[in-house]
């Protein structure tokens, strides 16, 4: 039986692209019953009758995104512009903590180069962003500069990008597929009012092999599912550690001989890394429970 991986779900409707070749299929009523709901990204078995298909199994997934459905994403492009919005290291953390709690990799991409004039504050920004330990990508849409390199990190993975509003997401993928021509819009426009102009989820099917979401994931970034005792898992610098504290269960703040805390007077963890995670902490601990 043919097997092929769903691309787009519209109006009832799952496209499956299959090689060159793109199915329109239903879905067998048996997933309903099952509480099965096949996503975009999933790998499934159809049966071909005619001009049109039906999906008869849905393959285990890698990982499942909720917002937006994808499942089997492996691989998160975390766009921040370096202006227009500012760098917000805070916010990339955040987007790093929701990565690593997912279980998909991670690659920094930051965006508007042209902007910046001085040639340091990228390289301040970049070596920020090193540190912490992914993949870091300096770009320009405009200038078409870093555009290779992360066309290079797409290849053989299914990649989803993330960032707020304004920061060049469209730009970028526009950059990346001339042929899309995604819709963008100026920055005045958008922000403070919160619009997003991309709105349905599609893959993309790079020539090279991988695919890519043409619709940025990762737009509620409140901590709900993430408990505090396992935040400093999601701190790539920090998960490698935690073993090493005097107490189990230490949560790095106030225990003594916290290993946590003596890598971060060493030097070993920057600073601004740990503020961050006491900050997510405490916004875990003063979560309301949701009823
Ligand atoms: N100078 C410059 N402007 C850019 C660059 N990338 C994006 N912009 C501008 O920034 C604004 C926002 O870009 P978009 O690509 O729409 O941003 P987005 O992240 O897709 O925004 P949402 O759809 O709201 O999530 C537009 O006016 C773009 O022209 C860049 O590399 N250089
Ligand atoms: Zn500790």
């Amino acid at each position: 039986m043919p097997q092929g991986r769903i691309v787009k779900v519209l109006a009832g409707y799952y496209y499956v692209q299959d090689g060159d070749q793109c199915w329109q299929c239903r879905a067998r009523g048996v997933f309903r019953k099952k509480g099965i709901t096949p996503l975009v990204g999933d790998e499934v078995v159809y049966e071909a009758n005619g001009t049109e298909g039906t999906v008869t199994e849905v393959l285990p997934r890698t990982s499942e995104l909720i917002r937006p459905p994808i499942a089997n994403i492996d691989q998160a492009i975390l766009v921040f512009s370096l202006v227009e919005p500012d760098f917000n290291p805070q916010l990339l953390d955040k987007f790093l903590v929701h990565t690593e709690a997912a279980g998909v990799d991670a690659v920094i991409c930051l965006t508007k180069a042209d902007l910046v004039p001085n040639i340091s504050e990228i390289e301040r920004v970049w070596a920020y962003c090193e540190a912490i330990g992914y993949p870091v990508a300096v770009t320009s849409s405009k200038s078409k500069s870093g555009i290779e390199e992360i066309r290079a990190r797409l290849r053989g993975h299914l990649s989803v990008f993330a960032g707020q509003s304004g920061v060049g997401k469209s730009s970028l993928l526009n950059a990346l597929f001339n042929e899309l021509n995604l819709e963008t819009a100026p920055i005045s426009q958008k922000l403070g009012r919160g619009r997003h102009t991309t709105r349905h989820v599609e893959l993309i099917r790079l020539p090279e092999g991988g695919w890519v979401a043409d619709t940025p994931g990762f737009s509620s970034l409140d901590f709900q599912a993430i408990a505090a005792g396992e935040l400093g898992l999601y701190f790539k610098e920090m998960r490698s550690r935690l073993g090493e504290c005097k107490f189990r269960g230490c949560l790095h703040v106030n225990e003594p001989n916290c290993a946590v805390r003596a890598a971060v007077e060493a030097g070993e963890i920057q600073p601004a890394r740990y503020q961050h995670y006491v900050e997510f902490l405490q916004e875990i601990k003063d979560r309301k429970p949701r009823y």
